[in-house]
Formats: structure tokens, sequence, C-alpha cells
């Protein structure tokens, strides 16, 4: 018989997130998650089926340590890396630029391609490479198959794509809005669909993915019409350390004016803005905590996540016209009421509304949390990149897919 288990590797800037799947039967054998890699104290926590969580910290230098170490972890339970029953690895790539559209073995034009986007996804191709080249060393004989953030918005019209500047400017540096999160855009206005009880391709969603980097998209018969990322994910949202949206001439204001260079001012959109910057903490856990105890500073970084928000949920109501659901998801859409309830506030004249009690169920399940007679859905649907990537990483395998692979 042939394998039929695919490993996940989720690498961001200072984590991995990794499960591993069986595909014969779609169970989960194991999940776990590197954190604070480069840190002073790195933690691991392993959580293998039926089994106990093992959690341990300790010097994780860097994304090939981490690999190890989970590598390592997944052989106590007889699911290590050399396993025959192993099938392929499934890599989240965040940049896959304009050539990438569907899932692709990884091969040298391959990385030498995820290599060239570095500029544009800087906290995260290094990462999905350093995994990348690392799995390959542990298992050079598997498939290792990449799955693009940017795919799912491939199908976006050049109305929405492009940036209103000079056009041969534009397309001699391959300046263009891409968006992101895709994996998980897509998964969930599929999985809004089935909740709702009809086809994909019979509804339009607004999908709210908050994690701590956040995007909305507008999905219009399951093909992504809008989203607001954009060249980079540092475009659209408040998110946890990023900026989202400015005025661009803020850039030549702090180069010009504060003294900065290029670098910094990189540096403080992306890592020392957002919620971070706004009030110093970056988890809306956290957040909440402070402004049920009066802070102000909590309470203006909160309403201004909430007012941005909100403009996207307007904006994409305009754009898809129709709007049959609007889903909250990731770890702030799927676990913070108090967002949900804030962001479709006033929003009442077009159809959206909370109900109190639904949206304070908390659970893993996909729901509803709009009032029975409302117009427009609102739900809370979990997202699964891992089960999306291990999925489109075995189809591309078993060759039930075409690969995306560089033409
Ligand atoms: N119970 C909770 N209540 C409110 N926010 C939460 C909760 N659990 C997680 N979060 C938020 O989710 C964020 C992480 O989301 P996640 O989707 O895992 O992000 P990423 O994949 O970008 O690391 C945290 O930074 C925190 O703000
Ligand atoms: C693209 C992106 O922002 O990813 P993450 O949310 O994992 O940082
Ligand atoms: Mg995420």
């Amino acid at each position: 018989m042939s394998p039929t288990r695919v490993l996940v590797l989720n690498s961001g800037s200072s984590s991995v997130k990794y499960q591993l799947l069986d595909m014969g039967d779609g169970s989960r054998l194991a999940v776990g998650l590197v954190e604070r890699i480069g840190e002073e104290s790195g933690r691991l926590k392993h959580t293998p089926a039926g089994g106990d969580v093992r959690e341990w910290t300790g010097d994780i230098p860097d994304h090939e340590s981490a690999l190890k170490a989970v590598s390592a972890e997944l052989a106590k339970d007889g699911l290590g890396l050399d396993s025959p029953e192993l099938a392929a690895i499934g890599h989240r790539v965040v940049h896959g630029g304009r050539r990438f559209t569907a899932p692709t073995v990884i091969d040298d034009a391959v990385l030498a391609e995820i290599e060239r986007l570095i500029p544009v996804a800087p906290l995260h191709n290094p990462a999905n490479l350093t995994g990348i080249r690392t799995a390959q060393a542990l298992r050079p004989d598997l498939p290792q198959v990449a799955v693009f953030d940017t795919a799912f918005h491939t199908t976006m019209p050049e109305s929405a794509a492009r940036y209103a500047i000079d056009v041969e400017t534009a397309d001699a540096h391959r300046i263009r809005r891409y968006g992101f999160h895709g994996t998980s855009h897509a998964y969930v206005s599929r999985e809004t669909a089935k909740l709702l009880g009809r086809a994909p391709e019979e509804v339009n969603v607004i999908v709210l993915h908050l994690g701590n980097g956040a995007s909305a998209s507008a999905v219009r018969a399951g093909e992504c019409v809008d989203t607001s990322m954009g060249l980079t994910p540092l475009e659209g949202l408040v998110m946890g350390t990023r900026s989202g949206d400015l005025d661009p001439a803020v850039i030549f204001h702090l180069m010009r004016v504060g003294g900065m260079s290029a670098d910094e001012t990189d540096t403080l959109l992306n890592k020392r803005s957002g919620l971070v910057g706004l009030c110093g903490d970056n988890d809306m856990r956290e957040i909440r905590r402070r402004i049920d105890e009066g802070d102000e500073r909590a309470r203006l970084a909160f309403d201004i996540y909430i007012h941005r928000l909100k403009k996207y949920i307007g904006a994409y109501y305009a754009v898809l016209g129709r709007v049959d659901a609007v889903a909250f998801t990731a770890g702030v859409g799927e676990n913070a009421a108090p967002v949900r309830e804030a962001a479709v506030a006033g929003l009442a004249e077009l159809g959206l509304a909370v109900d109190g009690d639904l949206n304070a169920v908390r659970g893993d399940e996909p729901r509803l949390i709009s009032p029975a007679d409302a117009r427009v859905a609102v739900a809370v649907v979990p997202t699964d990149e891992e089960m999306e990537i291990a999925t489109q990483t075995y189809a591309l395998v078993m060759g039930t897919k075409g690969s995306g692979n560089l033409t």
C-alpha cells in the first residue's frame, strides 16, 4: 500500500506550527508548536493523538534546530521522519508571487523563486526556506510540496490587484497586490458555504482572518475578488505588530524629517506598530484584560483596530454588492467575542448583527452567531490551514491534481 501520511510545516518568523496527518482517514496523528525561536528560551509543545501533551523549554537558536527538535519529538511516538508511511511534506510558503497559482512540488527552480521573493516577504519567506531545506536534508527522497498563501488571490481582477502608480514602473518591479493567508481564506469561505448548506459557487462571503497577522477578503462564488494585504503582508487591517494601511507619505516623512533609514522604517511598521505600537501589547486577551481595568491606551488600540475592520467590512460589502455571510476566523476571530460584536455594531442597516448569547458560545465547530432572522449570516469558522495544506499536498503527490510548477 502506498504511504498516506503527510507532515505539514508552517514556519513563521519565530515559530513553527506542525501537524502529522493521515490522509487515508483524515486523522491527526500529532500536532505541535515551537515558539520563541532565536529568543532567550524557546518552547516546544507536542501533542500526540490520544497521548499526553509534552512541553519543554530550552535553547532553540534557529529554524533548523526547531525542526530537528520536532523530528525527535515525533520519533518518540514512532512517528519519526524516517517512517516509510510518510508520503510527503507540505510547506506553507507565504509569498509565491504571480507564478505559483497552485501547490507545487519543490525543486531547485522553485526554491530559487521563493528566495527571489524574500524582499517582499521578509518576515516569512526566509523561515519557509529554512523549513524546506531542513526537511529536504532529513528526507531527501520525499516529495516536498509548497502551498502558497498568495495562490487563492490570483483570481483578483486587475482593478483590485493594481496600485494606481505608473504602470511601467510597477511592472518593472512586479509591484502589485498579491494578498496572503489565501489557504485560510479559501478553506474558510468553503466551510462557510457548507455551514449555510449551499455550494461555494452560490455564495458571497467576507472572510476576516484575524490572527497575529490579519487580513480580510471578498470572495464571490468561491473566487477571491479582493483582499486587504498587498505587495507584502503589511497592507490592510491593524495587526498585532503591523500598521496596516497608512498614507505612504508617512514613510517619506519618517525618512526625511525623522532621519530614519529604509530598514528602520520597515522594522517600525512591521514589528513595532499595530496593537503593540499603540498600547504595548499585541495579544487581544491582554488588551481586553487591560480595558476591563480601565486602561485608556488599550481602549484606544482596540477602537482603532475595530474602526479599520469595520471599514473593510463596508468596503467589501460594496465590492460584492450582495453578501451572504461574514466569517470570523484565526486566533482573534475565533476567540474574541468582543471583537466580533464591535466589528458589526451599528451595521443593522446592512443586515449585519450578532446575537449576544450565540456570540458568547465557545467551541471548535463552525457556528452562526447572527440572529435567526438576519439577512446576512455572521459566523465563526475555525480555520485549518494545516489540513488544507495536507489535502493539497497529498492530492498533488497522488497525481489527482496538476502541479502549478514554474512555466
Ligand atoms: N482566547 C483568546 N481571546 C482573544 N484573543 C485570542 C485568544 N486566543 C488567541 N487570541 C489571539 O490570537 C492571536 C494569535 O492568532 P493566530 O491565528 O494563532 O496567529 P498567527 O498564526 O499569526 O500566529 C494572539 O496573538 C491573540 O491576540
Ligand atoms: C502572511 C501573514 O501575515 O502570515 P502570519 O499571519 O502567519 O504572520
Ligand atoms: Mg496564522
